[in-house]
């Protein structure tokens, strides 16, 4: 690969990829291409398969087949200087908890070529007040931003993020919302984060794909998805016979003008309705083996 080849790459590249555990099928050929400096939500249900997708682009598990790519590498392959590469802050903490956090980060920094100085990245994720407490005296949000700042400490091109703002509270949330776009717009990091939460998907990603049932059901930035759920309005109605009616059109206008010449006087019940965002995903996490699509 040349190197102007390796600049307009993507960082992740995904085709095809399928994940069984046993005989059951969790990831049913998923395709992904993730770009430099993007902001990549995967959003899926419990159970979607997005752990299971980040650990095979992690290099934590193996794939049952498919192609992938992260930084150029099969994470199958990855060694060292690969791995130094990639940032990961895990759904798990680790367990040092006797640690005290400036230490914490002190030790981690030595095993990176030019790690972030330990007092400019407390700052960075608002932990400087906290530097000489035990790991174990910080409230839940305070961890996880210190298991961000063990993520970044290396200065990763890459930082996995899984499900990151879970137990937040909302001022928390928003603090750490603010920390991840900055990482990306200042100095250009990409992010891949897996979350249950639309609201945060469409606040942070600038794409988004809907894992649901371990297949890509719809991906695209926050505003071409709104735009292809509101594609199709509901129209609802009641029938002379009483019976509550409803069809799902492109043309709302010339149902309800067809209704009209038919109805022997105005329609009873008339509502039309264009879906939200988060009616098509719950409408997809809710008909889970349907083939529709919002893509
Ligand atoms: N090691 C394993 N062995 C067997 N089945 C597993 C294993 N890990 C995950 N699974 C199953 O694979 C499916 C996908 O799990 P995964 O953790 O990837 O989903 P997820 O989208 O990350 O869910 P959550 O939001 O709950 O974390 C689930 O049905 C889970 O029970």
């Amino acid at each position: 690969m040349t190197a102007a080849g390796s600049a307009t790459r993507p960082v992740i590249e995904v085709r095809d990829l399928t994940m069984a555990y046993g005989d059951v099928a969790v990831l049913r050929g998923v395709d992904l291409d993730i770009h430099r400096g993007e902001v990549f939500a995967l959003l899926g249900p419990n159970g979607a398969g997005k752990t299971t997708t980040v650990e095979i682009l992690e290099g934590f598990r193996r794939r049952s087949a498919g192609e992938v790519r992260v930084l150029g590498v099969d994470p199958e392959r990855g060694d060292d200087a690969w791995r130094g590469r990639i940032g990961l802050v895990l759904q798990s903490w680790r367990d040092h908890r006797r640690w005290r956090v400036a230490e914490l980060l002190t030790h981690f920094a030595v095993y990176y070529p030019d790690p972030r100085d330990p007092a400019e990245l407390l700052a960075l994720v608002g932990l400087t007040e906290q530097a000489a407490r035990q790991v174990d005296r910080l409230s839940g949000g305070q961890r996880r931003r210190l298991d961000v700042a063990l993520g970044i400490v290396g200065r990763p091109e890459l930082l996995f993020l899984d499900e990151p703002t879970t137990g937040f509270d909302p001022e928390a949330r928003r603090e750490f919302h603010v920390l991840v776009e900055r990482l990306a717009r200042d100095e250009g990091v990409t992010v891949l984060l897996t979350t249950h939460d639309l609201a945060e998907a469409e606040r942070l990603a600038d794409r988004i794909a809907m894992l649901v049932a371990g297949r890509i059901r719809a991906c695209g930035t926050p505003a071409e998805l709104a735009r292809r759920a509101a594609a199709q309005a509901e129209v609802r109605w009641t029938d002379g016979d009483g019976t509550r009616r409803r069809e799902r059109t492109e043309d709302p206008s010339r149902l309800v003008w067809e209704l009209h010449q038919d109805a022997d006087g105005p329609i009873a019940g008339l509502e039309v309705r264009r879906p939200t965002l988060e009616d098509t995903y719950l409408h997809m996490v809710n008909h889970e083996d349907g083939e529709e699509r919002a893509a």
